[in-house]
């Protein structure tokens, strides 16, 4: 059974000719202990759909489908109960670790409220619990004392203690949205490192999302591809890089300054922008959502695109796929 399953999850906003959909019928699950990557650019809806799955949402959006998390629809789930499941059962690491953190509370305070939240620890008990999670995410005593402040860390040590924070109840599921935008690369590695590892030694599911492919074949063992509010194309991280079908998928690869290191035999000799942008949230149609920056539109493809199996666990959204091997090499 799946731990996560969202079914024909579809989040509207008001907009001045009528809903503006932001995520239109997004359906995928997630197994205990699966490592899932959502990937697209920036506005395709990648953190909307973490924000649906923790009951996070923006004031105004309208929700609909359905988000089951074992035997509980989180979107039927009263307040509380929801409230109660957040940090407990499911954990989400932000982009910008300062914004996420509270600047005037100490990070042993931060790391120890969801202990306090959800569970009956002692005084004494949390302060040990609160330690023994710094340690693990890599900030030891002494040098890194629960009684300093965010603005006394570097990016990378704040980013360790979102890591802590959402470590603190051992939830079934994280949600890491783009957790190393915000750093360097040597640290963006080893904050990776240090996300599955700690997943993995909890056997915790976990959902990475980001816009970059090279993160994707590092973190993940299955992979959903978004765009303009959609999935066009899902597959185990295995068949997708060894044969991604969507135009999008392999416009994005192209773009992706990892794409060697992921298949040292492509052929390319410079970094390939896709051209055009995600069409905004109200201009968007039925038809496929990339046909206007695709290079194998026709006219076929002003339609909704139909949902192709290609093969065990690999599927694409698309009227004209690519071939294995096709487009990129
Ligand atoms: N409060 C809001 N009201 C209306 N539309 C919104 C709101 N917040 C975000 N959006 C729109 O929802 C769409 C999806 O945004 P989302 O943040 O999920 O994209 P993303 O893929 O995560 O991009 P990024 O990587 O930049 O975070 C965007 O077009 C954005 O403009």
């Amino acid at each position: 059974m799946a731990l996560l399953d969202v079914r024909d999850l579809t989040v509207t906003f008001p907009g001045k000719a009528g809903p503006a959909h932001v995520l239109d019928g997004v359906s995928f699950s997630v197994a205990p202990g699966e490592a899932v990557g959502i990937v697209g650019e920036s506005g395709c809806g990648k953190s909307m759909t973490a924000l649906a799955v923790m009951g996070l949402l923006p004031p105004g959006a309208s929700v609909r489908g359905h988000i089951r998390l074992g035997a509980d629809d989180l979107l039927t789930l009263p307040e509380p109960a929801l409230c109660d499941l957040r940090g407990r059962r499911i954990a989400m690491i932000f982009q910008e670790p300062m914004t996420a953190l509270n600047p005037v509370r100490t990070i042993g305070d931060q790391v120890g409220e969801g202990l306090a939240l959800h569970l009956a620890l002692g005084r004494r008990a949390r302060a040990d619990r609160v330690r023994e999670l710094l340690d693990r995410v890599g900030l030891p005593a002494p040098r890194f004392a629960p009684s300093l402040y965010p603005h006394e860390l570097s990016g990378g040590q704040r980013q360790r203690v979102m890591i802590a924070i959402a470590l603190a109840c051992e939830p079934d599921l994280l949600i890491a949205d783009e957790p190393t935008t915000a750093l360097d690369v040597t640290t963006e590695a080893r904050i990776l490192d240090l996300i599955l590892e700690v997943t993995a030694a909890s056997n915790m599911a976990l959902v990475m999302i980001t816009h970059d492919l090279g993160i994707v074949a590092e973190t993940a063992e299955r992979v959903l591809v978004m765009y303009a509010g959609r999935i066009v194309e899902e597959g185990t991280a295995e068949r997708l890089f060894a044969g991604m079908a969507h135009p999008y998928t392999a416009g994005l690869f192209a773009a992706s300054p990892h794409a060697v290191e992921i298949d040292p035999d492509v052929r390319r000799p410079r970094l390939a922008a896709i051209p055009g942008t995600v069409p905004e949230p109200g201009e968007r149609t039925t038809g496929c959502p990339f046909a206007g920056r695709c290079p194998r539109r026709t006219p076929a493809c002003i339609e909704p695109p139909p949902r192709i199996a290609l093969a065990e666990g690999h599927g694409v959204a698309c009227f004209h796929p690519l071939a294995a091997g096709e487009g990129v090499r």
